[in-house]
Parts: structure tokens; sequence; C-alpha cells
């Protein structure tokens, strides 16, 4: 997309404690000055923004962030620090959705310092030691308002020294301008694991689960292990066989990016869900199940970033606050003729955020029932499907 008119938004700048300025761009010809944090580099990315007002370190390390420059509602983000690695929960990183941080860049209003027990470095810290780029000291209402009236944008976010001279505006639109968008590449091969790996929980071993791993989040693996199951995460390229010769069940993980890209994916996901195991998909994983079963997905205008989503589960007549981070959906008019009914509904913008099969083996949530961060009202989600995998496992 060509820029044809760059205006440019700035807060008063006295000193930025970093020794770092920042420039963002957005395709829409949107340019805000601030604060830099984070690494000296510049990246692209869709700018998306999330209504969390906390969590940053397992937002940040989302793999389904992949591919995106993330604003933050919440005014200040950074106060209790990064939290340690040395905290594991079955041999899992506790307060990390992955190993490393996901995103492209990170938008922020205010940069306070951090005070916490369990932090180990700043963001700005954790995000230069990363070589990932972070303006702060901007209007992020600005921002989120642009994004909720036209719809989520390509950006890009450099990072430069106090004393440099900046990047141009142009040459920033040059670069932007000349990059690939968001919705045409392929971003779930580059988060999934090269090789199959295998968690044990601690204790007896009640159930073994395959995972079709495009970008899982550490959150989904700490809910199954410990309800005691074993799990073995495989590449995003592995065939249906795989996931299902020797395991108890599949779980089709989330993941970044165009879902309709997948298309072979898309294949394996519907054929495990008509083995006849149980299977539990969450997020890019009902995505892929709905498309290989024949529905349809399409792009929300500004998606649904947080942890604080009402869902109405269909028929139970009672409503969870949830977390989610999609930028697509499900079309509902698409199911017939798919054998999945309905199962939860996002009562703000009647958005499809679940569906089931007829015969009750298969369970797909757009939301994210782990809550990795975000309240714990959906994690029976994960009981339900145990109490399957036992119900078919004694058949
Ligand atoms: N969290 C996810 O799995 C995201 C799925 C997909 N990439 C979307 O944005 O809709």
């Amino acid at each position: 997309m060509q820029i044809v008119e760059i205006k440019v938004y700035r807060m008063p700048l006295l000193r930025c404690r970093t020794g770092l300025r920042a420039r963002l761009l957005l395709a829409d010809g949107v340019g805000v000055e601030g604060c830099g944090f984070g690494a000296e580099t510049t990246r692209v990315g869709e700018v998306v923004f999330t209504t969390a007002m906390t969590g940053y370190p397992e937002s940040l390390t989302d793999p389904s962030y992949r591919g995106q420059i993330l604003v933050e509602t919440h005014p200040m983000m950074g106060n209790y620090g990064v939290p340690s690695k040395s905290r594991l929960f079955h041999g899992i990183l506790q307060d990390y959705e992955s190993d490393r941080i996901q995103v492209e860049g990170f938008v922020v209003a205010e940069l306070p310092r951090p005070s916490h027990y369990a932090s180990s470095m700043s963001l700005h810290e954790w995000l230069r030691s990363e070589g990932v780029p972070g303006i702060y000291r901007v209007d992020t209402r600005m921002l989120v308002k642009r994004i909720r009236e036209h719809g989520v944008v390509m950006g890009i976010l450099s990072v430069y020294g106090e004393d440099e001279e900046p990047p141009s505006w142009d040459e920033l639109a040059r670069k932007l301008a000349s990059s690939k968008t968001y919705d045409e590449r392929v971003f779930a091969l580059e988060v999934s694991p090269r090789e199959p790996i295998t968690h044990r929980p601690e204790g007896r071993v009640r159930a073994r689960v395959a995972i079709l791993d495009c970008g899982i989040k550490y959150g989904i693996l700490r809910r199954l292990l410990e309800r005691g199951v074993e799990v073995t995460r495989y590449p995003c390229t592995t065939p249906a066989w795989q996931l299902l010769d020797g395991y108890d069940a599949v779980v089709l993980s989330n993941g970044p990016g165009n879902p309709v890209l997948l298309r072979d994916q898309a294949r394996v996901a519907a054929e495990v869900a008509t083995s006849g195991k149980p299977v539990l998909a969450i997020c890019l994983g009902m995505q892929l199940l709905t498309l290989g079963l024949g529905a349809r997905t399409y792009k929300l205008p500004y998606g649904h970033r947080g942890v604080n989503k009402p869902v109405v589960e269909l028929g139970a007549n009672r409503c969870m606050v949830t977390t989610h981070n999609h930028g697509y959906a499900v079309d509902w008019d698409s199911l017939d003729g798919t054998g999945l009914v309905p199962w939860f509904r996002q009562p703000d913008d009647g958005t499809l955020e679940g569906v089931r099969s007829r015969d009750g083996l298969v369970l797909a949530t757009q939301f994210h029932p782990e809550a990795g961060p975000g309240p714990w009202d959906s994690t029976w989600v994960f009981d339900m499907f145990l109490k399957l995998i036992e119900k078919t496992k004694t058949r």
C-alpha cells in the first residue's frame, strides 16, 4: 500500500530514561514519535491491540502474536518486571507462553520502573536482549481508536539512540510498502517444533495425548500436565496417522497467522476429528478443524485480544470471562454439513467462540480456556476433555 500523506503525532518528550527514541508508522499514514526501549532496530508487523490489563510476559511470548506489533490499551506496562525463568511448573516455564518474545514490537503508554520479588530484569532489558523494539510515551488511546474504527493495519517500528539522526518517515514508508502483509505470510511453521517433544507429568500418567503444535502456548501444556496427561508435541507438518498412532486423544494447538494458508493442516485436523478419538482444538486449532470439515473463516476488523472477553455457553445459559487472541473467526453460516454445532458465542459482536461435534467427541474453542494470562473461568474445558478420554479409553 502506498502512503500518500504522513501525519505525525508527538507527546512532549522531556528526556527518555532509556536514552532511546522511536518512530512508529502505520500504513494509513499515521506516524507516532515517542521514547524507545528494547533493541535499537526496525521491525514490520500488523499493528493490533489487547485490552489485557496485566500478563504482558505471557502476551509477549504467545506464539500467536508472531508477525504483529502489539499495542497495550492499559496505560502502564512493566510494573512487575520480567519473571525469572527459574520458575517452573511440571518442567515448563511457569510465567511464559514460549521460550522467547514473539511479537515484532511493543507499544505502551508508560513504562514504569519495575518492582516485584520474582522480577529478574526490566521490560526494557528483556526486549533489548531479544532484539525486539519498543516505544513508550505515546498516545495509545489514539492508536486504538483508529484501529477500532478503520481496522488493523501494517506498521513499522524503529528504535534509535537519542543523539542519532532518526530514520526519515519516507524511508520507513518505503520499507513498509515493500514488506509482505500479515495475511499472506505463513508464520505457524516458524513457531512449530522441528522434532517431537514429550513432556511427562509429575505422578501417575492418566492419558497420552498428541499435539499438532503450530505454536502452542505453554499454558495449554500446563493445564494438561497438571491433570496427569503426558503430551507429545509434533511439528505442524505431521500427518494424521502419526498423531493417532498410540495416543488416547489429539490436541490441535493455537498459532499465528491466516488459517486459510494452512490447507494441509486443515486436512489433518479433519482426519483426526473423524477418527473416533477425542479432540480438543484451541483458537487456530478450531479454525483448522472447521476449515478442514468444510466451513469458512473470515478476518475480523480488529480482532479479539484481551483477558476480559465474555463468552456465552449456548444452551447452558451461563457466561464466562475468557482470554482471547484471534484476528480471524469462523463463519456461523458455514457450519452446515460439517457435523459441528455452535457451542459458545461472544455477546458483544456475536462471533462464534466454540463448536462441538454432534457426537460430543470433538471440542473446539476460539477463546483460550488455558487462560495464560487471564481468569480461570473456562479451565473446566480441560476436565471435560479428560472425561471424554477416560470414557473412550474404556469403551
Ligand atoms: N490464538 C490463535 O491461535 C490465533 C489464531 C489465528 N492466528 C487468528 O489470529 O485468528
